[in-house]
């Protein structure tokens, strides 16, 4: 006998998880609609904070840890499950990307590393002091700050890190996209020229704005090499949420952070907010009023 149905139900094909940047080898894919990445417990503590904070609608549900081959994974919701063929951008977000802890242990331990000497080097032959050369080696933090005023992370609060576009291009050569217009041209370039897929992004970005400045969890915390990911399709479908916390340490009581004033050492100030208000202004530059 066969079965039919008068009004069949289209099943929907979910596409396939990708990964823009980050560490390769990090995540699986799970059933369900579900990521596990790598166990760092960091990430595990701010996940579980997160998930009763006012901002647990802009990461993803965690799901506490999972075993694969003997390796521990946090599980997650994988947030292009429920978009068809996706646009994916990945921001890195704030000021500083590496932790107060970081410069201290660099300067208590010196470590300097020849993969991010020849990494450096790669982008700019000229950028190694006669010191690093002679070594073929520079220290993490020297090699993270001088990314950070490659790109637009030192000057606006925020950095795109790479785009997956719908039709499967992968771009991520953005370490010296810096300006203000080199940002525009990627973002409109993103979606297409869609001024209505730009203006959900603005939209959520104020959201997430307004509950960061309320989030008890984020007064609380040195938010440090998080990334806001951008994903829409092209049914018009747009979302933003905060992923990737390995780097988000909770500050001692009473210290809290605005996330807005400019880092001395010491402070442990990250630049989020202002990196986010500096995003939230070139989006409503960009997009005719209404
Ligand atoms: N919950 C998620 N749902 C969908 N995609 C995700 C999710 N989390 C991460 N990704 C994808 O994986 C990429 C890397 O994520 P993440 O920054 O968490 O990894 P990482 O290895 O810690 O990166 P980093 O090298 O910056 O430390 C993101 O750019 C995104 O493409
Ligand atoms: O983007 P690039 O230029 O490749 O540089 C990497 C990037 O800054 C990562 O965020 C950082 O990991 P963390 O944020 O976890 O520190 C990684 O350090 P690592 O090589 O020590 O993992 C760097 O190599």
């Amino acid at each position: 006998m066969v079965n039919w149905s008068p009004n069949p139900v289209a099943v929907k094909k979910r596409s396939p998880w990708v990964q823009v940047v980050g560490h390769a080898g990090n995540f699986q894919m799970g059933s369900d609609g579900r990521l596990l990445k790598k166990f760092c417990e960091c990430e595990q503590q701010c996940f579980l904070q997160l998930m009763s904070d006012s901002l647990q609608p802009f990461v993803p549900g965690y799901y506490g840890v999972t075993q694969r081959d003997e390796q521990d994974y946090n599980l997650m919701d994988d947030l292009l499950a429920d978009f068809d063929s996706p646009c994916i951008m990945d921001c890195k977000m704030g000021s500083r990307t590496y932790l107060e802890e970081e410069l201290e242990k660099a300067r208590e331990c010196p470590q300097p590393r020849k993969d991010m000497y020849e990494k450096m080097i790669a982008v700019d032959p000229n950028a190694p002091t006669m010191d690093e050369r002679a070594r073929q080696a520079v220290l993490k933090t020297r090699y993270m700050q001088w990314r950070e005023t490659l790109s637009s992370t030192a000057t606006l609060g925020f950095r795109i890190e790479g785009i997956k576009k719908s039709d499967g291009t992968c771009n991520t050569n953005f370490k010296r996209t810096k300006y203000k217009d080199e940002v525009i041209q990627t973002l409109e370039d993103f979606v297409d020229n869609n001024m209505l897929i730009l203006r959900s992004y603005l939209q959520r970005l104020k959201e997430l704005r307004g509950v960061l400045e309320k989030s008890d969890f984020f007064k609380a915390h040195e938010v440090v090499g998080s990334s806001l990911l951008f994903v829409h399709d092209l049914t018009g479908k747009a979302g933003i949420w905060m992923i990737d916390f390995g780097k988000t340490v909770p500050l001692p009581p009473p210290l809290t952070l605005d996330h807005r004033s400019p880092w001395v050492e010491g402070n442990r100030e990250d630049g989020y907010l202002w990196g986010l208000d500096n995003f939230i202004d070139i989006l409503t530059n960009i997009l005719p009023e209404k």
